[in-house]
């Protein structure tokens, strides 16, 4: 198909940038304010440890003779792009990742008049408070932090420049890699039983689920913080996801991540999307014979099931509930 190539109007891609980029902030500014939840604790964070994993990815017309003639006159080095986000961790004075991703994107479109449109995202790393003793009991320790695994927030914003300035295009949050085990009262039955099934129904297994959770604002001014009573926070939304998990026997994962998804639009109504990616990693059942509920289990093979499913506004209406 030599006439369907980028020169004969299909669009490019061209890009380039810098992923994995790791910044840490000491004192950086505390989220106050949040709206709480009846399914979360979480009313805030210090902040005296912010760290994230930076990910620039930026576009312009001007960066095409790097590619196709070696002229690198427009070419901010990736190494660049590295240094000008650990510089900018200093400038943010908000208290979110994704306030600090619009900061430092508008920085760079303000920078650097070659790039047209930067995307700029970044996984939370995140640190837990350690308890010490304290005058009055344990209490958070102000200084050590445990350096933590796993489940940790989210955010993505594509930045281009419009007559006044820069202009989001696109925005997202999230909390991923949450990892939550429930050891019974969940089921799945009631599938499609052919020649090719073997899986036997379980009226009640042990269901271990991975779930990476994001949604997008109405008004994408909200994700950034400055706002703390309509921003989201994703130990929030994380805590949703246990309370449903814990509230409910659930049949699929399927039927999980929507009863997920239900609450947290419930919650949240300046959230204009929620969407899922989820894994199933349920153990297998080694022996049941022991007293009541009491299992052994054992790790899955591969391969491993998934859902993607994502939602709004309109599905809670569709259920009565708006
Ligand atoms: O929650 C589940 N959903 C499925 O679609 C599925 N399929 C399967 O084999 N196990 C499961 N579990």
């Amino acid at each position: 198909m030599a006439d369907d190539g980028p020169s004969s109007g299909q669009e490019r891609t061209m890009n380039y940038g810098k992923e994995h980029v790791a910044v840490y902030r000491t004192y950086a500014p505390a989220l106050e304010g949040v709206r709480t939840i009846p399914e979360s604790e979480f009313d805030g964070r210090d902040n005296t440890l912010l760290g994230m994993e930076v990910r620039v990815q930026v576009e312009g017309e001007e960066f095409l003779p790097s590619f196709s003639e070696g002229d690198n006159s427009a070419v901010v080095a990736t190494d660049t792009m590295k240094n000008f986000v650990h510089h900018h961790m200093g400038e943010y004075e908000g208290a979110t990742v994704e306030g600090f991703l619009e900061f430092v994107g508008k920085e760079f479109l303000e920078t650097y008049p070659q790039m047209e449109t930067v995307q700029v995202s970044a996984d939370e790393l995140p640190f837990e408070e350690r308890m010490v003793p304290g005058d009055d009991g344990f209490e958070p320790s102000d200084l050590v932090f445990r350096v933590a695994e796993g489940e940790s927030g989210f955010g993505h914003v594509v930045l281009s420049r419009g007559d006044d300035g820069p202009v989001v295009e696109e925005q997202k949050s999230g909390v991923t890699d949450i990892e939550l085990v429930k050891v019974k009262d969940n089921s799945f039955t009631g599938y499609v039983q052919d020649e090719y099934t073997t899986l036997p129904e379980r009226e009640n297994r042990t269901l271990y689920v991975g779930l990476d959770i994001y949604w997008t604002y109405a008004e994408p001014a909200d994700a950034l913080g400055e706002e703390p009573e309509r921003y989201v926070p994703p130990e929030q939304v994380s805590d949703i996801a246990q309370v449903v998990f814990d509230e409910f026997d659930v049949n699929s994962i399927q039927d999980l991540i929507y009863r997920i998804g239900e609450r947290t639009l419930e919650r949240f109504p300046q959230l204009e999307s929620v969407s899922f990616e989820a894994n199933n990693r349920t153990w297998l059942k080694v022996r049941d014979d022991l007293e009541g509920d009491a299992k052994v289990l054992r790790e899955p093979p591969r391969p491993t099931g998934f859902q993607q499913f994502s939602m709004d506004h309109s599905d809670l209406e569709e259920a009565g509930q708006e």
